[in-house]
């Protein structure tokens, strides 16, 4: 079985290197030459992973039509790259594949989930199915084996268990789920709040603070994503609390370094003026912020995230306005 992996930044990088430990066909395809010839010519990638050496085995090409002979094709960029990149492999592809989806966010112009987006792309004829890897997973602790659970989420059963038996190992373990809508909104959803926490640590809040923005992020996360038709247990899973929690405590996370910032600066201009990183969460705090008042549901962190990136309110005033809103029973 091969697997053709688009994108070769940091997390399609681990994600190869899983499934070459794992003794697999596989190989990266990256627009950046630059990037692909060091992966394929010296085995590392040190603008993502400066001191780590990749597995030798480890392919990488330029040449988009590697495609036409894939089972598996994984796309490993950010939310508004995935349609254009389903566009371009489209000419190429001649039989059924899956597609693994690793992207946790919304397309940027109907703001719909990523396994609608690809399916939309990618007629029936050429697409088995969508399963969506994700999951708490920063490419950083991947690409040095430690130890990490992630879920393969697709409507379709026996793809899921393929992509599941494809990646596990000894240090990297897929679980199984068929929430594909509450899953992929959980993904979603921790990125916007991840922001939040970054924001928090910046203003200089310590871990009392982190626990509570956590645990009420994660009731608006179920709030919003039961009410769009997700499962409420999906929110207890690798999709919902285990990626909220890894995103808002974790260095490595770009939403939560991308708070901090702001946080620090108790301003977002710096953020708008700085950023080059993929930060996923910012688009999402807005997407969130038009569908929770669409649906009018409750969702206090995400106002005051998508007033503080977008409105200009000073973090400092969004998180006294969080803690002095209206006393209410917890549950
Ligand atoms: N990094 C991580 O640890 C994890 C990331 N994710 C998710 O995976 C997705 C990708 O993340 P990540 O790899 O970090 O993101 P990056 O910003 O590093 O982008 C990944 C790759 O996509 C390429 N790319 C961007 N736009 C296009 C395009 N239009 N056509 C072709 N290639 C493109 C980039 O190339 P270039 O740099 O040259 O633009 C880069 O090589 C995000 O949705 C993220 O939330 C999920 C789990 C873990
Ligand atoms: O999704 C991730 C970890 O599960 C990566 O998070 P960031 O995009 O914030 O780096």
């Amino acid at each position: 079985m091969k697997t053709v992996v688009i994108g070769s930044g940091s997390w399609g990088t681990a994600l190869a290197q899983v499934l070459v430990d794992n003794g697999q066909d596989c190989i990266i395809w990256g627009k950046n030459h630059e990037e692909v010839n060091e992966i394929q010519n010296e085995h590392t990638i040190k603008k993502f992973f400066p001191d780590v050496q990749l597995n030798p085995q480890l392919q990488a090409t330029a040449d988009l039509s590697v495609v036409k002979d894939a089972d598996v094709v994984l796309l490993s960029v950010p939310s508004i790259a995935i349609e254009e990149v389903c566009q371009s492999i489209l000419p190429y592809l001649t039989k059924k594949i899956i597609v693994v989806n690793t992207a946790k966010g919304f397309h940027p112009g109907n703001n719909d989930r990523m396994s609608n987006v690809i399916r939309d792309c990618i007629p029936s004829d050429k697409l088995s199915s969508v399963v969506s890897l994700i999951g708490p997973s920063h490419a950083e602790e991947v690409v040095l084996r430690m130890l990490t659970t992630i879920c393969a989420v697709s409507l379709n059963e026996a793809d899921a268990m393929t992509i599941q038996h494809l990646f596990s190992n000894n240090y990297f373990r897929v679980y199984r789920g068929n929430d594909e809508l509450g899953s992929e909104l959980g993904v979603a959803v921790k990125n916007a709040i991840a922001l939040a926490s970054g924001v928090l640590a910046g203003l200089g809040y310590g871990d009392n603070t982190k626990a509570a923005l956590i645990t009420r992020g994660l009731a608006e996360m179920i709030r919003f994503g039961t009410a769009m038709g997700g499962r409420q247990e999906t929110f207890m899973g690798l999709t919902g609390i285990g990626d909220l929690v890894v995103t808002c405590t974790s260095v490595h996370s770009r939403n939560f370094q991308a708070g901090y910032q702001i946080g620090k600066a108790d301003d977002a201009q710096v953020f708008w003026q700085n950023n080059t990183k993929t930060v996923e969460g910012v688009r999402t705090a807005k997407v969130l912020y038009e569908l929770k008042e669409q649906h009018q549901i409750d969702m206090p962190i995400v106002d005051e995230i998508y007033k503080v990136l977008y409105e200009g309110k000073k973090p400092s005033v969004s998180a006294r306005d969080l803690m002095l809103r209206e006393l209410k029973a917890e549950l």
